[in-house]
């Protein structure tokens, strides 16, 4: 099949969904993430969200085929999707339109019962939706949807379903998409059944709560994808590798606090989607304030700190950035391009020369020799940065060391601001490092090296860059606050 136009163009007739998760404003993004140029259709308007549903107005129906009719007299339609019917008249309205304009690829999900419970058909329709199967060339039923549709009850196992499915392709001859969401267990298979063939599409199931509109969003993909594919099972087998991702990422959209939506374009980050530093310096908000507050922070600050305390940090520290300079390595192994290479293994060399030597001279200066082991917390931070760098991939690994870089900066740059002139600060030479606009323009470096990383990886990696990084600012706090209960151990 083929298109004139640069475009798929796709008609989704459905109802709506005003929290945007199902019906066709998931039919819409669904179209969106699949190239397509989408047009929708409204058969009812339901007031609804995460929870449920509220409400249900269906229009009358002379003012739905007044809406197909403006778009099927000025725009040729490649593929239509049907989802929400709601009433017997909708329906043959619906019915009566397809035999008049017949779009190249029909798609149909008998919605029947929306996730969280509620009707949408009326009893009484059934038999109306039965008749639309006739005329779909794909009909996308659940389990129990399927078992309606044959008059039969709802299969108890994933055989007696495909067995249904089968019953159903031969006697309206349709394609039918049998979907196993429904199903108990682990997997969460569909099937692509016609009369004489079962294409089974495995999937994991994703332990989530963001199922609301996965069925509409499915078929809405299968529609986009049909008209460029050669056959159901190829544009099925996308829609559903898709679909799975979708799932998983649907729950950091944060919206709602029923059963959420999936987000339609996690395959696309870069569309509108915030930078990665962004929403991590959100995240941590509760942890930077936590940071100013620590007694050691503030006795840096105003030069209060008791030298011992001080002494007993840095030769933590210095422990703690023989490893991390390691972590920097790795991360400059695993760099895309050169810049990011030469960054991260400068940073690892500055790690062992400058932060070392500022260690070295001042505790040299102090005549202090600090040689006792590392301490639970330095020990805790450096096995979570070696375990990133061991088992992540590069994004993570940026990830996990970008608070040293981030955090130090901004503390640094607050605490010289409160520090007021360093000349005769007792901890001027720490602070002047850290408070350092080159420092400043290194961490601002390795947060956009983040950002590039984030860009280039889907949903699943951004959430664990997302952990990485909360986790290693979870052990800078902890790092600053062990110095109290270390400082009689020397
Ligand atoms: N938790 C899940 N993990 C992965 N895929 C799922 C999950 N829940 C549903 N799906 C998939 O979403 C699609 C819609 O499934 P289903 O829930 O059966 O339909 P409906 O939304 O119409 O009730 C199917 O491809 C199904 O396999
Ligand atoms: C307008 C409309 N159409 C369909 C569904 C079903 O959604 P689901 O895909 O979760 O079964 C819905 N909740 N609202």
């Amino acid at each position: 099949m083929s298109c004139a136009g640069s475009r798929v163009r796709v008609l989704s007739v459905a109802g709506t969904d005003p929290t945007g998760g199902a019906g066709i404003h998931a039919d819409l993004k669904s179209f969106a993430a699949h190239g397509a140029y989408g047009m929708a259709v409204v058969t009812a308007l339901v007031a609804q969200n995460t929870h449920g549903v509220r409400a249900v107005h269906v229009p009358d129906v002379a003012f739905l085929r007044a809406q197909l009719d403006a778009v099927s007299d000025d725009v040729t339609v490649d593929a239509v999707k049907i989802g929400m019917v709601g009433t017997r008249a909708v329906a043959d309205e619906v019915a009566a339109w397809l035999a008049h304009t017949r779009p190249p690829v029909v798609v149909l999900d008998p919605v029947m019962v929306a996730t969280s419970g509620d009707r949408l058909l009326d009893a009484d329709a059934q038999d109306a939706v039965r008749r639309l199967v006739a005329q779909a060339d794909l009909v996308t039923p659940n389990l129990p949807e399927l078992g309606v549709l044959l008059g039969e009850g709802t299969a108890a196992t994933w055989a007696d379903a495909v067995r249904q499915a089968r019953r159903l392709a031969t006697a309206a001859d349709v394609t039918v998409l049998l979907k196993g969401g429904h199903l108990p267990g682990d997997a969460s298979p569909d099937a692509v059944v016609d009369a004489t063939t079962v294409t089974e599409l495995d999937a994991v199931r994703v332990s989530t709560t963001s199922t609301h509109g996965t069925g509409c969003s499915l078929s809405a993909a299968v529609a986009a994808l049909r008209p460029r594919r050669p056959d159901w099972v190829t544009a099925v087998r996308e829609a559903k590798e898709w679909l799975t991702g979708a799932i998983a990422a649907g729950e950091a959209l944060g919206v709602g606090s029923g059963r959420g939506p999936v987000d339609h374009l996690h395959h696309a980050p870069a569309l509108g989607a915030r930078p990665f530093s962004a929403d991590a310096w959100d995240r941590v908000a509760d942890l930077r304030a936590a940071c100013d507050d620590l007694p050691f922070v503030r006795g840096l600050a105003d030069g209060s700190l008791p030298v011992e305390e001080f002494e007993q940090y840095l030769h933590q520290d210095a422990l703690y950035l023989a490893q991390y300079s390691r972590v920097l390595a790795r991360a400059s192994q695993l760099a895309p391009d050169g810049v990011a290479q030469v960054f991260f293994a400068q940073g690892a060399a500055r790690c062992l020369d400058v932060e070392t030597l500022l260690h070295a001279e001042r505790l040299a200066r102090a005549g202090t020799r600090w040689s006792g082991p590392a301490s639970a917390a330095t020990t805790a931070y450096v096995d979570h940065v070696l375990a990133v760098a061991a088992t992540g991939s590069y994004a993570e690994v940026v990830a996990a060391v970008l608070p040293c870089y981030w955090l130090y900066a901004d503390i640094g740059a607050r605490i010289l601001v409160r520090a007021g002139d360093l000349a005769g600060h007792p901890y001027g030479d720490w602070v002047g490092t850290y408070g350092d606009p080159a420092f400043a323009a290194a961490s601002a470096r390795a947060c956009d090296l983040a950002d590039a990383a984030a860009r280039e990886v889907g949903a699943a990696t951004r959430a664990r860059m997302l952990a990485a990084f909360v986790t290693s600012c979870r052990h800078e706090v902890a790092f600053f606050d062990q110095v109290r209960a270390l400082a009689p151990s020397r």
